[in-house]
């Protein structure tokens, strides 16, 4: 390393001393902590940032945002070049990096790692970053140290993006990397087109229903989101699709305060703002930082309980739809061209609903699980021709991988000059479609809330229809807060625990008390919590299941324990 450079580092790094007694790590998605001691995390980031770049020699994201936290909180994570998650085998430098004591720890990890993954340290290249956060007060600060950390990499540069949802910067990553138009306008245009082109295909069935369904309540989660549409649906509604903003945030109300996706769907009471008024109306909601999306409706006219229509649902709409027009285009005339093996696969974590994972499979199709987090199930849905994954909380996307998009272009191509307008011709334009709309480099809630609407339209559903696909089991998820959650390890994709010793044969004896029981426990990534979830045939039960089994947490593990 140039001396410049070692002395850039040194000064710039004196500024911010990490926090004493934390330890960070980046975890389900990023660092997050209460924000103010979170300086020099984001600081250190904006390093690892433009070492990203230097590396990748690509354009690299730093998203400022701790998504459904409260608002005190924040958080910060990278995009890598093709719009995803941060390469998972960076993340122990990230945690190093993060938990360095002193200016010259720090000197020396950055030194040590930039020599192991040969990354030049000479400013010869010029790389860009690209920073973004959400609407949390703490983020222009936070941005200021992300920039600081970025300028102290000779050579990388940092281009302030403003306000953006989670998406957005890393759609616009992809896009800026592969030499895509990549403004937010250009977002905005192309979810938007992509939309009327999927619809252009239909002939909307919702007509013809008798269930009259008009428009769509969103529940922005007094966030970006919400921000973003309220600016914004004067493009986005088109076909008919009229859509009203509440918790946008831009008339008062907290972030995440009693509103959102991650609200909806662990309390399953309406979000504020919604009421009585709405029984019967779609409703949809989106998390701090939209990249999550549940739809719910309100159940009665007095009460406030919504009936849930969570990412599982979201999931399984998108597979019978996906499926469908596969269907249609395996008819074509195959002497056309070779048919390919579209080989598809849905891709879920231990949150599924049971009754969700059944149906998919009765679909015929191919169930996956890994870890909570979409850095696994992007990961897992990337070895599919088309990947649909969802965390239950709504977090989800399609993937199409390369191959099949450019069969199904040439697919096009010769349809469109032997059956021009066939049914099999609109299919294949209609997944060509989908494609573009549905954000490929991670879940996205505008882009997904438009093609559930758009599928909705094509089917002739109302929400109720789509819910009746299957019946939820009855589930609960409880937080426990515990002494150190990190002693908790578990296995099979969270299903089990391996540590502490007992608690797991505990939690199975618990379990068989119940008709259709689940259970598990894990450690949050995002919050200090552990987390408990059951599943049972009733919803007392579940309740009941999930609260012995939170006891046993607390007995295992709470402050009470050792
Ligand atoms: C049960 C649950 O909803 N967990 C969420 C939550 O992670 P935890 O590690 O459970 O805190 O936040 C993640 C990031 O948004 C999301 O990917 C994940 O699904
Ligand atoms: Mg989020």
């Amino acid at each position: 390393m140039k001396e410049e450079q070692r002395s850039l580092l040194l000064r710039s790094s004196s500024q911010f001393p990490p926090p004493e007694g934390v330890k960070l790590s980046y975890g389900t998605s990023g660092f997050r902590a209460d924000a103010g001691i979170l300086q020099s995390t984001v600081y250190r980031v904006g390093i690892l940032a433009a070492l990203r770049a230097l590396k990748t020699e690509s354009v690299i994201g730093l998203m400022i945002t701790a998504s459904h936290n409260e608002v005190s909180d924040n958080g910060v994570k990278i995009a890598d070049p093709n719009g995803g998650m941060l390469s998972q085998h960076w993340e122990p430098f990230a945690d190093a990096l993060a938990n360095a004591q002193t200016p010259e720890h720090l000197l020396q990890l950055v030194d040590e790692f930039a020599e192991s993954e040969g990354i030049a340290l000479d400013g010869a290249k010029s790389v860009e970053i690209l920073v973004g956060r959400d609407t949390r007060p703490s983020g222009s600060s936070l941005l200021e140290a992300a920039k600081l950390g970025i300028g102290s990499v000779i050579g990388a540069v940092a281009l302030d993006m403003g306000i953006l949802t989670t998406p957005q910067l890393h759609w616009i990553v992809r896009a800026r990397n592969n030499g895509d138009k990549a403004s937010e306008i250009d977002y905005f245009e192309q979810i938007s087109s992509s939309f009327r082109l999927v619809l252009d295909g239909f002939d909307s069935k919702w007509e013809e229903s008798n269930e009259v369904v008009d428009k769509l309540i969103v529940d922005g989660a007094n966030g970006v989101g919400g921000q973003k549409l309220q600016v914004y649906k004067e493009v986005l509604e088109l076909n008919g699709l009229v859509i009203e903003v509440r918790n946008t945030g831009l008339e008062g109300g907290v972030l995440n305060e009693g509103v959102g996706a991650d609200f909806a769907q662990k309390e399953k009471v309406v979000p504020h703002g919604f009421g009585s008024q709405d029984f019967g109306s779609r409703c949809a909601s989106l998390d701090g930082d939209a990249d999550r999306l549940v739809y719910f409706t309100v159940l009665s006219e007095s009460g406030n309980k919504i009936e849930l229509v969570d990412g599982d649902k979201i999931l399984s709409l998108f597979a019978v739809f996906i499926k469908e027009q596969l269907s249609i285009l395996k008819n074509r005339d195959t002497k056309l061209g070779d048919d390919y093996p579209c080989c598809i696969g849905v891709v879920q974590t231990a949150y599924a609903n049971g009754a969700s994972t059944d149906f998919l499979k009765q679909q015929g199709l191919e169930v996956a699980f890994t870890p909570t987090g979409v850095k696994y199930l992007h990961e897992k849905a990337a070895h599919y021709d088309i990947g649909i994954y969802f965390e239950a909380n709504g977090h989800g996307t399609i993937l199409f991988s390369e191959l099949f998009l450019s069969w199904l272009e040439a697919t096009n191509n010769e349809l469109s000059s032997v059956s021009k307008g066939s049914e099999q011709q609109k299919a294949a334009l209609r997944l060509l479609a989908v494609s573009k709309l549905i954000n490929q480099a991670v879940g996205d809630a505008l882009s997904g809330m438009l093609l559930v609407e758009a599928i909705l339209q094509h089917m002739g559903w109302s929400i109720h229809r789509w819910n009746e696909l299957y019946h939820d089991l009855p589930s609960r998820q409880l937080k426990v807060k515990v002494v150190d959650r990190t002693a908790v390890v578990t296995a099979n994709a969270e299903t089990e625990v391996v540590k502490p010793p007992g608690i797991q044969e505990a939690i199975n004896a618990e379990t068989a008390n119940y008709p259709k029981g689940r259970c598990f426990i894990r450690p949050s990534g995002t919050e200090d919590v552990i987390r408990v979830y059951a599943e049972a045939s009733a919803q007392d039960e579940a309740d009941r299941l999930a609260k012995s089994v939170a006891n046993l947490v607390d007995k295992f593990l709470g402050v009470g324990s050792s």
